[in-house]
């Protein structure tokens, strides 16, 4: 029986990228014979394609049946992603706010939402927003507010080496995106200066 294609890609990726690392080590003058460095294209290969894989998952909604019209927030769920300028890792956390119209979403599933984006070369602005459209599109909501924080390695340990540096992204719609109550009160929730 021929092997499904995905696997066929998976494994075409993995040759590819493996060849890629150890012709990029011997670039950077290193012995890709040694005993240390022999299985390392074969683990750096695995680690991108891992890093740039996102699980599935199944959005599961519910019927808002109490009518539940005010601010759900996860905050704190942690998240890293590669930037695509230096594919070193940016990491933090996201917090996740909206308010509900017709259905609720299963609290986990923000968390998987946030991976499902941020496994990929991203830039923080992309993955913020990305993550808010994808919000609004599968629950119609009243409002979505998406806050990530996150340290960038390429700013923090190479480049302008500013150790500490944070950068905050946000995406607010609907009765988040104006200076409402609401967009107080999410603030507030999560301990927010943005
Ligand atoms: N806006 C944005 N910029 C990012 C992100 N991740 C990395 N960068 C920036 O992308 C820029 C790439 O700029 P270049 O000048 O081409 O890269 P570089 O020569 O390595 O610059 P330095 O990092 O300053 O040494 C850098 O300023 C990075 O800090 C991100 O998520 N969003
Ligand atoms: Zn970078």
């Amino acid at each position: 029986m021929p092997a499904p294609l995905h696997a066929i890609d998976i494994n075409d990726q993995q040759v590819r990228a493996e060849n890629a690392v150890a012709e990029l080590l011997s670039a950077l003058g290193r012995d890709v014979t040694s005993a240390h460095l022999v299985e390392t294209p074969r683990r750096v290969a695995a680690s991108l394609l891992e890093m740039l894989t996102p699980r599935d998952f199944t959005m599961t909604t519910f019927p808002n049946d109490e009518g539940y019209e005010e601010l759900v927030i996860v905050r704190d769920i942690p998240f890293h992603s590669l930037c695509e300028h230096h594919l070193l890792p940016f990491r933090g956390v996201a917090h996740i706010g909206y308010v509900p119209g017709d259905r609720i979403v299963g609290l986990s599933k923000l968390a998987r939402v946030v991976e499902l984006f941020s496994r990929d070369l991203q830039v923080q602005e992309r993955l913020t927003q990305q993550i808010s459209a994808y919000l609004t599109e599968q629950l119609a909501p009243r409002g979505v507010g998406v806050v990530l924080e996150a340290e960038h390695l390429c700013m923090t340990m190479r480049g302008a080496q500013a150790a500490g540096a944070m950068t905050t992204t946000t995406s607010f719609t609907g009765v988040l995106s104006k200076d409402n109550p609401m967009r107080r009160q999410f603030r507030l929730a999560g301990d927010l200066t943005a």
